[in-house]
C-alpha cells in the first residue's frame, strides 16, 4: 500500500510556546528544567497530531531549540575552542552557538547564520577547522527523541541531515583552510555509529536529508555521495529515505546509480514536477520513491486531483509498495494551525491548508490511491468544490489592475536623468555633509510598543488612543536623533508590527491571520500576509506617520517602505499566477506610495529589498536571468515615479552580496546601505576596481547582537572602506535595522557611530 509520510513538523507550538519559553529561559526567567520540559510537551504534541492524522511516517528529531543545523553542529561535537572551552552547560553551549553569549565574564558571538536555500528560514552555518575531528554525543539528541515517541507509543522516522550537505553548507572557520568536504572521511564513522544506535533503539526507517542535490555541485561534492551512502547502508542500517527539496535534482541524476542501496529517494514535486519521470527511470530496482506533493513552503490547500494523478503515475511504473506520499518539504515553512483564525474571511479559510491541515492531506492521498478514490469521496469532493471556488472567485481578479499592468510602459522605469545630474540637484537640496550618517529604518520595538499595539488589535484602545501613542514614540525618536546629531532622520517604524506583514495589511488582494507564525531564526518568528488576488493600494500606507516625523524636524526625513520583491518574498504568494505578476502589481502599488511620500515632503525615500538575493533561483543559467530581468525591473518600476531631486536610497541585508552586486548596481537607487561588517569585508573587494559611480554605506557594525561597538572599530571599518570608494561617495550607517536591539545599547553604538563619521568629515574637509 502507499504510505503517508512528513517530512518535518513546525516547532514553535500553536501559540509560540517554544518562542516563549526560550526567550523566558534566556532572560533567567525560566528554569532549565522547565525549559526541557515545555520542549517535551511540544514535541509530545505535535507527533500526536500526526498520530491522530492517521500519518504513516511521522518525523522525530525535527524539532530544534534553535536551529536544526545547530543541532548537528553540537552532536557531531564539531564545536569550535572558543565556545567548548568554557564548560557550559550543552543547552548553553548550544544557544552561545546559534546567538552569543555575554555573561559571568565570557565574551563570544554567535556561529554566523545565513539563508536556508532560498526560504526565509536561517540555519547556523557549521564552521569547522584544519585538523576538525568529529565525535558522537554521548546521548545522541535523534536516539533519546526517538525513544521518548517510541515511550509514548508513537513509533517515528528519525530526520538527520545527511553528511555531505552538512559538510557543504559549512565552511571553514575565520582564519582556517579546510575545505569542509574533505572532512567526509572523519564524519561518516560518526553518522555510522549514529545509525546503528537509532537501529539499535528500535528505528526501522531514517529520513536522511540531502538538499544540497539541488544546487549545482562542484565535483568534490557530487562524488562524495557515493562513499557516503556506501558506508551508510546495508543490513546494520536502518532503511534510509533520501530526501531533496526546493528544487529539481535531474541535473543531478548521475548521482543517483550511487545511492542504489538507499531505500527510497524524496523529490520535490511541488516545486518541479517535471522531474518526476527522470527519477522514476534512474531508480534501482527495489528503490522507492516517496514523492512530494503537499506543499511545505506555502498555505494552498493541495489540488487532489492533481496529486492523486501525480502519485498514480508513480504507482503505474513502480506499484503501491514502491510509492510514498510526502509533504513536498519539511512544514518548518508553514503555520501551526488554522483552526487558531477566527478573522479571516470564511470564503478565503477555505482554500488554504496550514501544518496540521497538511497533515491529514497526505493521509487522504496515499488512501485514495490505496484503496480507490471511493475510499475518500467526500474529501475529495470538498476538495474539488474549494479548488472551484478560488478559480473562480471575484477575490482574485482586478480588472483595474490588470488594465495598469497593460499600461507599463519601460519609460516608466528609469529616472528622469541619470545619476550625476539627479545627485547634483540632491546635494543643493539636501544639503548633507561629507561621510552622512544614518540608521536604516526601524529603532528598537520595546515590549511597551508590541503592548500597545496588541492593545489596539484587541479593541482595548482606541485608534486615536494609539495613534497618539505612536506620535509620542515617533517624538521620542526624533529628539534622540537631535541628541545623536544625524544627519538623515528616520521615523522609527513603531507602527509597524513586520516590514512586510504592515504593507500586506494595507494592500487590497492580500489577507492576513492573528496566529500564522513561521520561524524565522532562533526564536524570531514573522506572519507573512496571504496574497490571494490582484494587488492594488486603496490609501496612502505610510505617509501619514512620515509626514508627521518630518512636520517635528528639520533634518532631512527618510521615507521607509518594503519593496516589491521582499513583499512578495516574504508573503505567502499566489500559486495561480507567476510571481513577476504579482511582483508588478506591488510595484504599482508602492510606486503611488513613492509618490505621495514626496507630494508629501519627504525627499528621501528608502525602499528595502533585503530578500532580492534570496529570490535568485539555485542554480545559475537562464531562470536566474529571467529572475532578474522582473525582479530589477520591479523596483524600478516603484522608484521611478519620483523628481531628480528625490533621492532612492535601497538597503540590503541577510545575504551574501560578493557575486549578486551586479544586479543590485542595476537598480540604479541613489544610496545604498548594504549589510558588511559580519562577512570580513569580503563585500569590499566587490569595489576594488573603483567603478561604482553612486553612493553607498556598507554597514559600519553588527546590529544582531548587543554589544556596543567602539568609537575606534568603527573608524577602521572606515578607513577600511575608504581603501575601495571614495570618500564622496561614503555613507556611515549600521548593517540593518534596530528594531531587535534594546536603547541602551543603541544609543552608545551611535554615538561612536557618529563620532566616527565626523572624524572622518573634518579630515577630508577638502572634499566637501
Ligand atoms: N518578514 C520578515 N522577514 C525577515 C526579517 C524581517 O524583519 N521581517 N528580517 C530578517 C531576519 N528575520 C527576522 C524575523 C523576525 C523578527 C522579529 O523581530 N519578529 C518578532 C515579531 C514581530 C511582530 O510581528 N510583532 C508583532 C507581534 C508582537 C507580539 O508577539 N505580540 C504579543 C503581544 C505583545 C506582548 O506581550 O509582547 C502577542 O501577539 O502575543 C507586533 O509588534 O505587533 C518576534 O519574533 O518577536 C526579526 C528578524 C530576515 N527575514
Ligand atoms: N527598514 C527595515 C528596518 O530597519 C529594514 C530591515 S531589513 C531586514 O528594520
Ligand atoms: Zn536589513
Amino acid at each position: 500500500m502507499v504510505q503517508s509520510s512528513v517530512l518535518g513538523f513546525p516547532r514553535m507550538g500553536g501559540n509560540r510556546e517554544l518562542k516563549k519559553a526560550n526567550e523566558a529561559y534566556w532572560a533567567d526567567k525560566l528554569s532549565r528544567d522547565d525549559l526541557l520540559a515545555e520542549a517535551k510537551r511540544l514535541r509530545l504534541e505535535h507527533w500526536k497530531i500526526q498520530k491522530d492524522a492517521g500519518v504513516d511516517s511521522i518525523p522525530s528529531n525535527d524539532f530544534a531549540f534553535y536551529d536544526h543545523v545547530l543541532d548537528h553542529i553540537q552532536m557531531f561535537n564539531a564545536i569550535p575552542e572558543r565556545y567548548s572551552k568554557h564548560s557550559l552547560h550543552p543547552i548553553d553551549e548550544y544557544f552561545a552557538m546559534g546567538r552569543g553569549h555575554q555573561k559571568d565574564g565570557i565574551d563570544v558571538p554567535s556561529l554566523e547564520m545565513v539563508k536556508w536555500f532560498d526560504s526565509n528560514y536561517h540555519y547556523v552555518k557549521p564552521t569547522f577547522q584544519d585538523g576538525q575531528t568529529f565525535k558522537l554525543a554521548e546521548n545522541p539528541k535523534p536516539v533519546v527523541e526517538f525513544l521518548e515517541a517510541k515511550e509514548a507509543g508513537i513509533v517515528t522516522r528519525p530526520v538527520l541531515v545527511g553528511p555531505v550537505s552538512f559538510l557543504a553548507l559549512g565552511k571553514a572557520d575565520r582564519d582556517q583552510t579546510v575545505d569542509p568536504i574533505s572532512l567526509l572521511d572523519k564524519l561518516l564513522p560518526v553518522y555510522s555509529e549514529l545509525l546503528q544506535k537509532l537501529k539499535a533503539a528500535g528505528a526501522e526507517t531514517v529520513q536522511i536529508d540531502e538538499p544540497t542535490l539541488v544546487f549545482d555541485l562542484p565535483p568534490k561534492v557530487k562524488a562524495a555521495f557515493k562513499p557516503a551512502y556506501e558506508a551508510l547502508t546495508g543490513d546494520k542500517f536502518p532503511k534510509l529515505v533520501l530526501a531533496t527539496y526546493f528544487g529539481d535534482i535531474v541535473h543531478n541524476i548521475d548521482v543517483l546509480p550511487a545511492l542504489q542501496k538507499v531505500h527510497a529517494i524524496h523529490v520535490d514535486l511541488v516545486r518541479n514536477p517535471e522531474q518526476l519521470d527522470s527519477v522514476i527511470a534512474a531508480l534501482g530496482p527495489n528503490q522507492s520513491l516517496s514523492a512530494g506533493v503537499v506543499d511545505g513552503r506555502n498555505i494552498w490547500k493541495t489540488n487532489f486531483k492533481r496529486a492523486i494523478e501525480t502519485v498514480e503515475t508513480a504507482v503505474q511504473k513502480l506499484g503501491k509498495d514502491r510509492v510514498i506520499v510526502a509533504t513536498s518539504s519539511s512544514l518548518l515553512h508553514t503555520p501551526h494551525s488554522l483552526d487558531s483564525e477566527k478573522k479571516l474571511p470564511a470564503e478565503v479559510k477555505e482554500w488554504f491548508s496550514f501544518a496540521v491541515q497538511k497533515t491529514s492531506e497526505v493521509v487522504v492521498i496515499a488512501k485514495a490511491v490505496t484503496d480507490g478514490p471511493a475510499s475518500v469521496r467526500e474529501a475529495l469532493e470538498a476538495n474539488a468544490a474549494a479548488m472551484q471556488a478560488r478559480a473562480s472567485s471575484e477575490r482574485t481578479n482586478n480588472k483595474a489592475v490588470k488594465q495598469r499592468q497593460s499600461e507599463v510602459t519601460s519609460a516608466m522605469h528609469e529616472r528622469q536623468s541619470p545619476f550625476p545630474e539627479r545627485y547634483a540637484q540632491q546635494k543643493t537640496h539636501l544639503k548633507l555633509p561629507l561621510f552622512p550618517t544614518t540608521t536604516i529604518g526601524s529603532f528598537p520595538q520595546t515590549k511597551e510598543i508590541r503592548v500597545q499595539r496588541n492593545k489596539f488589535t484587541k479593541g482595548e484602545i482606541t485608534a486615536e488612543e494609539y495613534e497618539k501613542f505612536i506620535e509620542k514614540e515617533i517624538q521620542d525618536v526624533v529628539k534622540i536623533q537631535d541628541e545623536l546629531k544625524l544627519d538623515v532622520y528616520v521615523h522609527g517604524e513603531p507602527e509597524r508590527n513586520d516590514m512586510v506583514q504592515y504593507f500586506g495589511e494595507r494592500l487590497d488582494g492580500y489577507v492576513f491571520t492573528t496566529n500564522g507564525w513561521v520561524q524565522s531564526y532562533g526564536s524570531r518568528c514573522v506572519r507573512p500576509p496571504i496574497i490571494v488576488g490582484d494587488i492594488s493600494r486603496p490609501a496612502p500606507m505610510t505617509v501619514k506617520e512620515s509626514k508627521y516625523a518630518a512636520s517635528i524636524s528639520s533634518k532631512p526625513m527618510k521615507g521607509m517602505l518594503t519593496g516589491p520583491i521582499t513583499c512578495l518574498r516574504w508573503s505567502f504568494p499566489r500559486d495561480d499566477v507567476h510571481q513577476s505578476v504579482q511582483a508588478q502589481q506591488l510595484a504599482l502599488a508602492l510606486r503611488d506610495e513613492v509618490v505621495d511620500l514626496e507630494a508629501a515632503g519627504i525627499y528621501v525615500i528608502q525602499v528595502d529589498e533585503p530578500a532580492l538575493r534570496e529570490g535568485l533561483p539555485l542554480r545559475s543559467g537562464r531562470e536566474r536571468e529571467n529572475y532578474l530581468a522582473w525582479a530589477v525591473n520591479s523596483f524600478k518600476l516603484a522608484c521611478a515615479g519620483v523628481k531628480d531631486s528625490t533621492q532612492i536610497h535601497s538597503h540590503f541585508c541577510y545575504s551574501e552580496f560578493q557575486d549578486f552586486f551586479h544586479a543590485i548596481a542595476a537598480l540604479d537607487a541613489d544610496v545604498l546601505s548594504i549589510e558588511n561588517s559580519k562577512s570580513d569585508a569580503k563585500l569590499l573587494k566587490v569595489f576594488e576596481d573603483k567603478a561604482y559611480p553612486r553612493h553607498i554605506g556598507p554597514g559600519v557594525y553588527d546590529i544582531h547582537s548587543p554589544r556596543i561597538p567602539s568609537e575606534q572599530e568603527i573608524k577602521d571599518r572606515i578607513q577600511e572602506m575608504l581603501a575601495f570608494l571614495r570618500p564622496e561617495q561614503l555613507w556611515v550607517n549600521p548593517d540593518c535595522g534596530l528594531k531587535t536591539r534594546q536603547w541602551k545599547e543603541t544609543k552608545a553604538a551611535l554615538t561612536n557611530m557618529v563620532n566616527a563619521a565626523i572624524y572622518f568629515r573634518e579630515k577630508y574637509a577638502d572634499k566637501a
